[in-house]
C-alpha cells in the first residue's frame, strides 16, 4: 500500500511538472543559465558605483581623491585573502548553492552599510560596507563559475561563460548610465550626504533582486542534482575563466576561483596605488603607457602559457575529445592537487608508480594519434 502511494507520488510528480523543469530534460538549464548571468547583477551594478557618482560623491562626502579610491581599495585589500578563504568554504562546507546565497546575502548588507554610512557621512562606515560588499560580491563570482561549470560542460561551457561575462558588464554599464540619474532625480528632496546615501540605498535593490535569483537558483540546483547522480567531465575551450574548470577538479573549483580571485584583487590593490602615484606625478598619457604595458604583459603571460603547454604537451589546447580522454585518465590515477599539475604539464603522476605512468602515456600518445 505505501509502495502504491510512493509510486502515485512520483507519477503525480512526473505529470505535474511540465517538461521545462524536468530535471533529465534539455530545458532545466537554460533556464538556470538565466539566473545564473543575474546572479551577480547587483554586484557588478553596485561595485561601479562610485565612480559612475565620483564627482558628487567627492562634493557632497567633501571627501579628498585618495579617500575616493579608498572605497576601491577597501573593496580589493581584504579579497587577496577572502576570495580563496571563499572558494574553500565553497568546496569545503557550504556547497554552491548556499555558498551563492550567502555571499549574495553579503553583498546586501555590505551595500547597505556602505548606502547608511554616505547617508550619515560616516566614511568609515562606508569602507566597512566596501569591504563587506567585496568579500561577498567575489566570492559570489567564484560560486557563479563553480555553478556553471556544474551545470554545463564541453562547448556549451565557453558560451556560458562569455554569456555571463557580458551581463556582468551590461550591469556595470547599467550602473554607469543609470546612477547619476538616480541621483539627479532626487534633487529636490534631499542634497548633500543623504542623497549620496539614498541613490546607493536604491541600487542595493538590484542586490536584492541577484539574491532572489540566488534563491530561485538554489532550487533549480536541487531539481538538477535529483536527476544527475554522475558528475559531468569539466572540459572547455582555452579562455581565461573556463579554462580553470580542464585544470581543477570539481570539488576544487570554489578553491581554484577563490585563489585566481585573490591574486586579481592583489593586481587591482596595487594598480589602485600605482595609477593615483602615475597620475598625480606624470598625468593621464604616462598612466596609459603603464596601463599599455600592464596589457603587454599579460599577453607575454597568454603566449608563454601557449608555448608551455604545447611543449609539454598540455591539455590546454587539446579538442574536447582529447582533453577529455585524458582528464578521464588523469582522475583515475591522480590526486586532486597533483591533477593540475599533470594538466598543464602532462607530467608523470607518481613516481613510484611506473607502470601507472606508462599507461597514461601510452594511452595519451594513443588518443593524440588517433585524433
Ligand atoms: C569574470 C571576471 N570576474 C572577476 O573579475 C571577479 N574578480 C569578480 C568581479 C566582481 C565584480 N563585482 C570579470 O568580471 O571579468
Amino acid at each position: 500500500m505505501a509502495d502504491l502511494r510512493e509510486e502515485n507520488a512520483s507519477l503525480v510528480d512526473q505529470n505535474s511538472n511540465n517538461k521545462i523543469l524536468d530535471p533529465r530534460g534539455r530545458y532545466l538549464r537554460w533556464i538556470a543559465m538565466i539566473f545564473m548571468c543575474f546572479l551577480p547583477f547587483g554586484a557588478y551594478y553596485c561595485d561601479d558605483n562610485p565612480a559612475g557618482l565620483q564627482d558628487v560623491m567627492k562634493e557632497d562626502l567633501k571627501i579628498s581623491s585618495s579617500t575616493f579610491t579608498s572605497f576601491y581599495s577597501w573593496y580589493s585589500w581584504p579579497n587577496v585573502i577572502m576570495s580563496a578563504v571563499g572558494g574553500v568554504l565553497i568546496d569545503k562546507w557550504l556547497g554552491v548553492a548556499r555558498g551563492a546565497t550567502i555571499f549574495c546575502s553579503i553583498v546586501v548588507v555590505g551595500q547597505l552599510v556602505f548606502g547608511v554610512g554616505g547617508f550619515f557621512r560616516l566614511i568609515w562606515v562606508m569602507n566597512i560596507g566596501r569591504f563587506i560588499f567585496g568579500v561577498g560580491s567575489e566570492s559570489l563570482s567564484s560560486a557563479q563559475s563553480a555553478y556553471t561549470v556544474s551545470w554545463f560542460f564541453g562547448k556549451q561551457l565557453n558560451f556560458v561563460f562569455g554569456l555571463q561575462l557580458s551581463f556582468s558588464r551590461v550591469a556595470s554599464l547599467i550602473n554607469l548610465n543609470t546612477i547619476r540619474p538616480i541621483y539627479d532625480s532626487l534633487d529636490s528632496h534631499i542634497s548633500g550626504p543623504r542623497r549620496i546615501g539614498v541613490t546607493l540605498l536604491i541600487a542595493a535593490s538590484t542586490c536584492i533582486f541577484s539574491l532572489g535569483c540566488a534563491l530561485i537558483l538554489w532550487w533549480l540546483d536541487n531539481r538538477h542534482r535529483r536527476g544527475h547522480h554522475k558528475d559531468n567531465p569539466n572540459d572547455a575551450a582555452a579562455s581565461l575563466w573556463p579554462l580553470v574548470a580542464f585544470l581543477v577538479p570539481k570539488q576544487m573549483l570554489g578553491t581554484a576561483y577563490g585563489l585566481m580571485q585573490s591574486i586579481q584583487n592583489l593586481g587591482f590593490a596595487i594598480i589602485n596605488i600605482l595609477t593615483g602615484l602615475i597620475l598625480d606625478q606624470y598625468g593621464y598619457f604616462m598612466l596609459e603607457i603603464f596601463f599599455i604595458v600592464c596589457l603587454e604583459i599579460a599577453l607575454l603571460a597568454a603566449a608563454f602559457l601557449y608555448v608551455y603547454n604545447s611543449f609539454k604537451k598540455g591539455l590546454l589546447n587539446d579538442s574536447p575529445a582529447v582533453r577529455q580522454a585524458k582528464q578521464e585518465q588523469l582522475l583515475k590515477m591522480s590526486s586532486p592537487p597533483q591533477i593540475f599539475i599533470n594538466a598543464i604539464t602532462s607530467t608523470p603522476v607518481d613516481p613510484e608508480n611506473r607502470e601507472k605512468t606508462r599507461a597514461t602515456t601510452n594511452i595519451q600518445a594513443n588518443v593524440s594519434s588517433t585524433c
